[in-house]
């Protein structure tokens, strides 16, 4: 683009537009061509690219653009409730709220954001919110792509309640591959998963990494730091690091299941898989005044760059 990264004004990089609803949204950019698109609708990354232009998340053709919906692709965040497992509508409320952009936020202490384009946005428990969900919070998310088009996501919940809360959480994270048949994921083999398929029976995977041929919806336990999500055909690898976030919920609705949503193409299950940073088994605490920070780091690498040097545990394959 003939900006070198010395010169490159990170703050010029990032402009406010406006989604399909007319709601503002975030672009961030580098200087050597990567982006990501934030809706303050939901706080919803919508968009991922890599220096080619090319788009690494999931998107429905036949999502529905139309608040105070979470459209169908990109990464929702679920807040304070993952999947129906409380009172809640289904993953709470989060990812059906208008954001702000949060101009002041406090420092994110070990975190450098030099060399990076990001946004920081925020949401505050509303009067409404209260009426379902009694907790006073600040929920504080940063969006941030590096130079060599990582993109960091950093959630910050802080209880500013009287009383304890709880809450589960996941960045609900649709990734775009080539063929869901040539997809394995490495890192959760030999844990322990609940199945949704099952009513949230536990069970333990066996054997090798994970593969697709059928419905999947599951909630890995106690898994890894580091997650890789191969494709085959493409040859290329999601890398997904997080901290704070122990689960990882695994969902791919396959053929069934696809031709229930509406809005959701047919034949879509076969370019998607949502492999979720999340803490779902044993919900955050936060006591008043505490604060939960959960981080997600996605990467894209060739394949050939896997799987030692990630640092995947590969013992027993
Ligand atoms: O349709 P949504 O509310 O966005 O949920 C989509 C999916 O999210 C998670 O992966 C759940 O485990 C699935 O059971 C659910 O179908």
């Amino acid at each position: 683009m003939g900006h070198s990264a010395a010169v490159w004004d990170y703050r010029a990089a990032t402009e406010i537009t406006k989604d399909w609803n007319g709601i503002d949204q975030v672009l961030l950019r580098t200087p050597r061509g990567s982006s990501a698109r934030v809706s303050l609708h939901g706080a919803q990354v919508t968009s991922w690219r890599n220096e080619h232009g090319e788009e690494l998340l999931f998107t429905s053709s036949k999502a529905i653009f139309k608040a105070p919906k979470a459209i169908r692709g990109g990464i929702p965040m679920c807040f304070p409730q993952f999947g129906n497992c409380g009172s809640l509508e289904q993953h709470g409320f989060a990812r059906n709220r208008m954001w702000a952009i949060d101009e002041n936020p406090p420092p994110l202490p070990g975190n450098d954001s030099s060399g990076k384009s990001f946004i920081d946005l925020v949401l505050k428990s509303s009067e409404e919110d209260m009426k379902c969900w009694p907790h006073s919070f600040e929920f504080r998310l940063r969006v941030a792509l590096a130079a060599d088009g990582d993109l960091t996501l950093i959630s910050r919940v802080r209880n500013i309640n009287g009383k304890p809360f709880s809450f589960s959480f996941a960045y609900h994270t649709y990734l775009l591959v080539s063929d869901i048949s040539e997809i394995r994921i490495e890192g959760l083999e030999t844990l322990d998963y609940l199945d949704n398929l099952f009513k949230k029976e536990r069970f333990t995977e066996q054997g090798d990494a994970i593969t697709f041929e059928s419905e999947v919806d599951r909630v890995y336990l106690s898994s890894p730091n580091i997650i890789a999500v191969l494709d085959h055909e493409k040859k290329r690898t999601f890398v997904i690091r997080k901290e704070g976030l122990p689960d990882v919920a695994v969902w791919n609705p396959w053929e069934k299941k696809s031709k229930s949503m509406v809005d959701f193409g047919d034949e879509e299950y076969k370019q998607m898989l949502c492999v979720d940073g999340a803490v779902i088994e044993k919900p955050v605490s936060l006591k008043p005044g505490e604060e939960w920070t959960g981080r997600l780091q996605l990467s894209v690498v060739p394949s050939s760059f896997c799987s030692d040097r990630l640092g995947l545990d590969r013992s027993g394959l």
